[in-house]
């Protein structure tokens, strides 16, 4: 049974009670329907057989000419044809459809090192993703490394049976070395969604909330907390569009990093501040925009009350955010709030972006995946977000009414538009930025 929700019956529920007047959650109401979640949750994933992948075959093997064909002798016939050319293994195998979705279980969303094992029902669930969303086969490789170079070996070694690798949920800051050392050794697209997937959601989500909120990314002051894989993504993608480097406080375990000794990993090194402000609690007076990529419950009341006027809280942590979403809300009415989840409004979350940087990826046969696609990936969300939204959308998340403001800074994932959107303004990235090999 999942630890997570074992030992915090706190976790938050979508329908639970509202906050008393002092600020307290009424924890008795809210046990209900965290215990209910234990129970769907875990009969979803058992029933009506364990898991959420199935393997299915797509020619027919019925008969003795149709076996001869699909394996002995008739199979020794594309072999030779990939030998000759081996580029023809994207005619005659399920390569060029088929991404890997690896992990070493390091960082599993917000619950930390559960290790490999533990992290396959996440890793089961991203693959469910590429499929639905973007018709990519994929399977999750749960990886037990005692080292990054292990690791990197393993996947190097893996790597031709795939079309693209995403690195899921490895934590800071081995998940940078593992992406560049896998991005120089393969020729098929890698990416560390949880850098990148998450950087680009987040800087779309944001560049709509500040237009909404009336403010201007290259002015406004940023705390983000999680000096790992999401946070130094994110605000290094923030700063090449256009966010003040000396505008940004990075916020890790110690409090504010302003020194490089204090820094827990050199690709802080960047965000280095010098700043007089030391803890959470002081870096956030005055702040506009709080990026929360790190652990539940960092924001408290007292911090979110002394941001700016119409603030930006993006509280991503998963599955439970850095601020009670009810909490903040509850506490201020001229914010923008986000959170990782599908049960509240403004869903931030990487299930945006990854499955179609992929599928355009695999449909140009592109090397990797460069700026230019990730770029693009980002106007297309901000674009899409001021779109109306189909009847289809509405009914999925059973809302009457759905448009571009407070409550709706992003797409819903459920949105079939991404698809084609997303997908067709990455593809011509790739096209124009040269990388695309069909
Ligand atoms: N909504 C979304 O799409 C996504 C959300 N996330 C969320 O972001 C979080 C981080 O993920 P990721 O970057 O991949 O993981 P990493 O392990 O790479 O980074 C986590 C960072 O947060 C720091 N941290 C942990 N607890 C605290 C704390 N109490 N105060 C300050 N810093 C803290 C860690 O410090 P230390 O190393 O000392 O533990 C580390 O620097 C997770 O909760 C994850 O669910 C991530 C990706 C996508
Ligand atoms: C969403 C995601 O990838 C994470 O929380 O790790
Ligand atoms: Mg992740």
């Amino acid at each position: 049974m999942p630890l997570h929700l074992l030992n915090q019956p706190e976790s938050l529920a979508p329908s639970g009670e509202l906050e008393t007047p002092s600020g307290e959650l009424a924890k008795e109401t809210e046990q209900k329907p965290a215990q209910d979640l234990m129970a769907t949750a875990l009969g979803y994933h058992a029933e009506p057989r364990p898991g959420k992948l199935e393997i299915s075959i797509t020619k027919p093997c019925a008969t003795q000419q149709q076996l001869s064909l699909a394996y002995s002798p008739g199979v020794s016939v594309p072999v030779g044809a990939i030998i000759a050319d081996p580029e023809a293994v994207y005619r005659y195998t399920a390569k060029g459809n088929l991404v890997a979705v690896i992990t070493d279980g390091s960082a599993v969303l917000g619950l930390g090192n559960t290790g490999p094992l533990a992290s396959k029902p996440v890793m089961e669930g991203k693959a469910v993703l590429f499929k639905s969303f973007a018709g990519l086969d994929a399977i999750d490789i749960e990886v037990e490394a005692e080292s990054p170079e292990a690791f990197v070996d393993t996947v190097a070694r893996i790597s031709p049976t795939f079309g693209g690798i995403n690195l899921e949920d490895i934590a800071a800051p081995h998940c940078f070395m593992i992406e560049q050392a896998l991005i120089e050794r393969l020729d098929i697209p890698v990416l560390h969604d949880d850098q990148h997937g998450t950087a680009i959601t987040i800087a779309a989500a944001l560049q709509n909330a500040l237009e909404l909120q009336g403010k201007v990314l290259s002015e406004i002051r940023i705390v983000c907390v999680g000096a790992g894989a999401a946070g130094i993504a994110t605000l290094r993608l923030l700063v090449t569009l256009g966010l003040d480097q000396e505008n940004i406080l990075l916020v890790d375990r110690q409090g504010v990093i302003r020194e490089e000794s204090q820094a827990p990993h050199s690709y802080c090194r960047p965000f280095i501040s010098s700043s007089p402000r030391g803890t959470l609690a002081e870096a956030i007076e005055g702040a506009d925009v709080f990026i929360g990529v790190a652990a539940p419950n960092l924001l408290t009341v007292e911090m979110l009350k002394s941001m700016a006027s119409r603030p930006i809280v993006f509280a991503l942590s998963n599955p439970d955010p850095e601020i009670d979403p009810r909490l903040a809300h509850a506490t201020r009415d001229d914010l923008i709030l986000a959170t990782g989840r599908t049960d509240y409004p403004n869903q931030v979350n990487n299930v945006l972006i990854f499955p179609f940087l992929f599928r355009a990826a695999l449909n140009v046969r592109a090397r990797c995946i460069n700026d230019a696609m990730k770029l693009a990936a980002v106007r297309a969300l901000v674009e899409l977000a001021k779109e109306p939204v189909p009847e289809q959308v509405l009914e999925a998340y059973g809302e009457k009414k759905l448009a571009f403001g407070a409550n709706y800074i992003l797409p819903k994932p459920l949105d079939p538009r991404l698809r084609e959107f997303v997908t067709m303004a990455i593809t011509q990235a790739a096209i124009e930025s040269g990388i695309a090999r069909i």
